[in-house]
């Protein structure tokens, strides 16, 4: 059984179709790059797989239960969690006490204790690597280590499948190599599956095992990606030029 199913997906905005009949199969396990010119639809599409949205029309299993019409909040609960292009933390907490927020905000935290949400918080900060920077603000980080800590904190909701967006923009090149071998490693130690939205193509298809492409709110090409690198339809849709070198 897939872990998501998207079945015919649609989300307009007045005259835009943002996404334009989508289905997608994720398998547990996979990590799936999601790429495509601005304004493909793949934040909407996001947006709709973590209940943000409502589609207009369309069908959304998640490990087997129909979550179409579910709030972020049920879907988060069922093993659903995103990072965000613009990180979404507490900026005058700090990096702990985000993290542990998060913890306590988990459907089986309910009896937990301040203490145990913190000792729980320290793992995943010392997973993405920011424990040292456990008691500075989020307000005091630099970009870098709020898109640590935005992962820290959608890893403390233990889910199932993690949506990432962007998260390599305005990194410089040595600091998105990091966050993408981080990207490799929490996916193997938590047991994750990953779709991520990105628009550096060579960091993208070098980590993950299926690309989907998206155009104009369609699905154009999906498959390996050395396959769709070489798709001309692919290529076509960015301006023709050779998108990647892999
Ligand atoms: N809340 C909204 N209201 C109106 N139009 C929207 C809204 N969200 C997205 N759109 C439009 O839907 C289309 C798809 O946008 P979306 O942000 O999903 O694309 P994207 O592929 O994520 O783009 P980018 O790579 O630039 O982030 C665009 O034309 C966008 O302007």
């Amino acid at each position: 059984m897939a872990l998501l199913t998207l079945t015919d997906v649609y989300k307009s905005f007045g005259g835009v179709k943002a996404v334009d009949g989508v289905s997608m199969r994720v398998e547990k396990g996979e990590i799936i790059g999601l790429i495509g010119p601005n304004g493909a639809g793949k934040t909407t599409l996001v947006n709709i797989i973590s209940g943000f949205y409502k589609p207009d029309r369309g069908e959304i299993l998640f490990n087997g239960s129909d979550v179409t019409t579910k709030p972020p909040y049920i879907r988060a609960k069922l093993g659903i969690a995103r990072t965000f292009q613009n990180p979404r933390l507490v900026s005058n907490m700090t990096a702990l006490l985000n993290v542990a927020y998060a913890v306590l905000g988990r459907e089986d935290a309910k009896n937990m204790s301040l203490y145990e949400a913190v000792a729980e918080a320290i793992y995943y900060l010392d997973l993405v690597g920011l424990l040292r920077r456990r008691d500075v603000l989020a307000k005091d980080m630099p970009l870098y280590e709020l898109r640590l800590l935005e992962l820290a904190r959608a890893l403390a909701l233990r889910p199932k499948l993690l949506l990432i967006d962007e998260v390599m923009a305005g990194l410089n090149p040595a600091e998105a190599e990091k966050v993408r071998k981080l990207i490799i490693n929490i996916k193997e130690q938590l047991d994750l599956t990953i779709i991520w939205i990105e628009h550096v193509l060579k960091l993208v298809m070098k980590t993950v095992d299926r690309v989907v492409v998206m155009h104009y709110g369609k699905i154009i090409a999906e498959g390996s990606p050395k396959e769709v690198a070489e798709n001309p339809v692919v290529i076509e849709a960015y301006t023709g030029k050779r998108m990647v070198a892999i």
